[in-house]
């Protein structure tokens, strides 16, 4: 089998679009455009890029994003007192700080003082802590986003076997969340499991985050498997490539994500979604 592309730009064009959409409708009925604060402190050439796609994507939806680009050297009591000043704000409808922060600030607390409805990434304990309760409120990006091109392959996810590889906080559990909320049978892997080979070829959908090139092989995926490549890395050459084998898994899949292409745009999309939705719920 020859696995389809699942489309993440064509498929990121199409949300965006819905959003605008909800956008000019507010607008129209002479009520603000949403609003998304967006926090990057230090210059990480990744997280500028990321950053750089968010504003742009931002512009295509008709949100208006507020840039706080912060020296390296900010105190954790600097980016707190930001974050309480943006809570503050009721023109600010999303809060988003860019990870990873440099060494000397502590994410966890930071993401933990962000008004949940607020919350776009999602990140926060109250949003998890709703996803895993069966009532989701704004769910983290990159999951959602990868919900999204699962819905679009539409196969249904009732009963089958979900395979997710990575375990982090922003990746791999809330989709794991997601996938059991979507009523599939789930199984975490992370560095610690045993006989990943043999997971991943009893998986119907496997959704790779670990963050290491090439690390699922091709032939362990299962003829007519659903294959969402999470990974981002960015070779010697320049190059970017996924966490799995391409060329070898397209063989074996009926559908796969391309990197870059794939669920990285999706991530951006779907956050343009979520401010839209914090700002609906929020203002009305
Ligand atoms: N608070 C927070 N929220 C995030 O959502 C968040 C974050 N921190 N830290 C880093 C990760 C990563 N991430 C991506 C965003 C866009 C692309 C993206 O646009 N990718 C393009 C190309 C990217 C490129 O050219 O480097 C693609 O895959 O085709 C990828 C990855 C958001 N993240």
């Amino acid at each position: 089998m020859t696995a389809q592309i699942l489309d993440g730009k064509a498929i990121s064009q199409e949300l965006i679009a819905g959003v605008r959409a909800r956008v000019d409708a507010r607008v129209a009925a002479g009520k603000p455009a949403p609003q998304l604060a967006v926090i990057l402190v230090g210059s990480d050439p990744a997280s500028q890029v990321y950053v750089g796609n968010k504003k742009r994507q931002c512009e295509n939806a008709g949100i208006r994003s507020l840039a706080f680009d912060l020296p390296a050297e900010t105190s954790e009591q600097e980016l707190l007192d930001l974050v309480a000043k943006l809570n503050a704000d009721e023109d600010v409808d999303g809060i988003l700080v860019q990870l990873p922060l440099p060494k000397h600030l502590d994410g966890d607390k930071i993401i933990e003082l962000i008004d949940p409805n607020k919350d776009v990434d999602g990140f926060h304990p109250y949003n998890i802590g709703r996803l895993t309760l069966k009532m989701p409120l704004l769910r983290p990006c990159t999951p959602r986003g990868v919900m999204t091109l699962l819905e679009k392959t539409g196969i249904d996810l009732v009963g089958k076997d979900a395979v997710v590889i990575g375990a982090s906080n922003i990746v791999g559990r809330p989709q794991a969340l997601e996938l059991l909320l979507a009523r599939a049978t789930v199984t975490v892997c992370h560095s610690k499991t045993k006989d990943l080979a043999d997971k991943v070829r009893g998986a119907d959908v496997v959704v790779a985050g670990v963050g290491i090139p090439n690390f699922v092989k091709g032939e362990w995926i299962k003829e007519g498997a659903v294959v969402i490549d999470v990974g981002i890395n960015r070779l010697e050459s320049g190059k970017l490539c996924g966490d799995v084998e391409f060329d070898t898994a397209k063989e074996r899949a009926s559908w796969i994500t391309p990197v870059p292409g794939g669920v990285g745009l999706m991530t951006v999309a779907t956050l343009m979604q979520n401010t839209i939705d914090a700002c609906e719920k929020r203002r009305g």
